[in-house]
């Protein structure tokens, strides 16, 4: 017959028991648990000191993994070093404990008396333990750890190890709980990684789709271009590194799409990096990607050009524009075929085809230290040269009538035709910014004709090379960027300076609203120049 005291005493460790358990069933992750476990071991008054050994996924080594963090031993300079190291499991102490059933009280001092001692039993006696009792910690028939308590000589362990046992199989449950859900985060923060990838992907496609026109109809039946026709051809359905070239608006970028849309990579991405626009310090970033928090302003994870394009295209345009510095980290890219994120652990495999395109004459560059040799050569295998617009007037007409369909439908104008006048002063003009200048031109005459001819031209001023240079010339002679200038204001005038939306001029130009928003600042548009 239990006596009284001793029937109150096992009702009070049953509801301590109970408010333990409770405690420790919603726990989610190891903070909540040094809380919970320090408040909830107190109120059985007897447990002063504990500390949580887990092994490791070996079951050969534990290491420190709770501890009460109001214990005064967490100031002592040697703690950092016990709470990270990893000790033997069968170090003659460990060992014991796991396989035993029933809780196992050591005294430190005679554990010190032995020939080897673990550190962590060293420890003990610096922080002045004089005995510790040891239950193993089991998640079914596994052990996973050791709960080190600390409890007073005079307590009968052995008439309360049941007590002492189901603390120990709570911590177990506690443990398993917070480990299915760092299971649970992780897997949540791999998701929320894809999702924001998909994201990114998301806005390049809706960019790309917004900036592409119909690429089957690609004008031309000059000699030259009937040539560039053929190479296409040539090369379109292999992995073969193209490097287009071309003076500037000669349709390098129809070209890459056109190589793209043909190849066997057609059903993924071709992905464009400009490497002009770019400033040099996001280049990097841009083509390889970064992990968070890899420099200042990396606030999250970015996913480079190279992955986004893998299984795809990837079209460099502008490459003689890239610095140095990056030159070498292409190159690296293009012969190893992989890349590494700024700041990531590893190497990433990519599978990339590489179209490149220039304005710039390569070799030259190469002559005057602006581009390096082995990427030229890693780059100049299959080139394709665009011929300027000048070399081949016999495709203005049509090209001109292309824009001109095209324009007017977008525009809502009826018109159809180009005076022969105007047709004439188009094929003798020398297009310096070849097919986009005229494409622009052809739009902008769309709008400034009343009607459903093109009778007159604002063609720039064109300099006779025979005559010299006049003050009136040199100042009616406009550069690209200023015809450019043009264009977006009349088409800005247009749409009564509505750039997004419906309608608005950068739907009207057919590039994205930011990159119209973009060239609006760098052209220094504003506001008062439309009224
Ligand atoms: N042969 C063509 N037929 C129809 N449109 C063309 C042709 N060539 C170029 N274009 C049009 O001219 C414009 C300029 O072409 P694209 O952007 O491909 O030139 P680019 O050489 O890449 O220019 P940049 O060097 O300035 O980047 C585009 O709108 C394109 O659709």
């Amino acid at each position: 017959m239990m006596a009284n005291a001793e029937i109150r005493q096992r009702e009070n460790e049953k509801s301590l028991l109970l408010s333990f358990s409770n405690a420790l069933a919603s726990i989610r992750n190891k903070e909540q648990l040094a809380k919970e476990f320090s408040d909830e071991l107190r109120k059985f008054g007897v447990i002063g000191n504990y500390s949580l050994r887990l092994l490791s996924a070996d079951q050969k080594y534990h290491q420190m993994y709770l501890y009460d963090a109001r214990d005064a031993f967490t100031e002592h300079p040697g703690f950092n070093h016990i709470l990270t190291m990893q000790c033997d499991v069968n170090d003659g102490i460990t060992n014991l404990v796991l396989d035993s059933q029933e809780p196992l009280s050591f005294n430190i001092q005679e554990l010190n008396e032995r020939k080897t001692v673990p550190p962590y039993v060293k420890w003990w006696r610096e922080i002045g333990l004089i005995e510790l009792t040891g239950l193993r910690v089991r998640l079914g028939e596994v052990n996973i750890g050791i709960l080190w308590l600390s409890i007073p000589q005079d307590y009968d362990k052995s008439a309360n190890a049941l007590l002492l046992k189901s603390i120990s199989s709570q911590i177990a449950i506690a443990l398993s709980n917070i480990h299915s859900n760092e299971k649970v985060v992780a897997q949540l923060e791999v998701i929320e990684k894809y999702k924001q990838q998909l994201e990114e992907e998301k806005v390049y496609l809706r960019e790309e789709i917004q900036t592409t026109h119909n690429y089957d109809e690609i004008i031309g039946n000059s000699k030259e271009m009937k040539k560039t026709f053929q190479m296409v051809s040539q090369v379109e359905a292999t992995d073969s590194t193209v490097l287009i070239l071309g003076e500037t608006g000669t349709g390098k970028e129809l070209i890459a799409r056109a190589i793209h849309n043909n190849s066997p990579r057609r059903d993924r991405l071709m992905i464009k990096v400009n490497c002009a626009t770019l400033p040099a310090n996001l280049i990097e970033s841009e083509l390889f990607g970064h992990e968070k928090g890899s420099f200042t302003g990396a606030t999250e994870r970015r996913v480079g050009k190279f992955e986004l394009a893998d299984k795809g295209t990837l079209f460099l345009d502008e490459i003689g524009e890239l610095p140095l510095e990056l030159q070498v980290k292409l190159l690296r890219a293009l012969q190893e075929k992989e890349i590494e994120r700024i700041g990531g652990r590893g190497t990433i495999k990519v599978d990339v085809r590489i179209i490149a395109a220039t304005n710039r004459d390569l070799e030259k560059e190469m002559a005057e230290g602006r581009f390096r040799s082995d990427l030229y050569y890693r780059i100049n295998i299959f080139p394709i040269s665009l011929p300027p617009l000048r070399s081949r007037p016999e495709d203005i007409p049509s090209l001109a009538s292309h824009f001109l369909q095209r324009f007017s439908k977008k525009l809502g104008k009826p018109i159809d035709a180009i005076g022969s006048n105007a047709m004439r002063e188009l094929t003798q003009y020398s297009w310096p910014g070849n097919i986009r200048e005229l494409e622009h031109l052809i739009e902008r005459s769309i709008l400034l004709t009343n009607g459903t001819m093109i009778k007159e031209i604002q063609l720039p001023v064109m300099r006779d090379k025979n005559k010299p240079l006049t003050s009136e010339t040199v100042t009616c002679l406009k550069t690209i960027d200023e015809n450019e200038r043009d264009h977006i204001l009349s088409v800005l005038k247009y749409c009564r300076g509505r750039i997004g939306g419906e309608g608005g001029a950068a739907e009207r130009l057919g590039v994205p609203k930011s990159t119209l928003n973009s060239k609006i600042k760098r052209l220094g548009i504003r506001r008062e120049h439309l009224y």
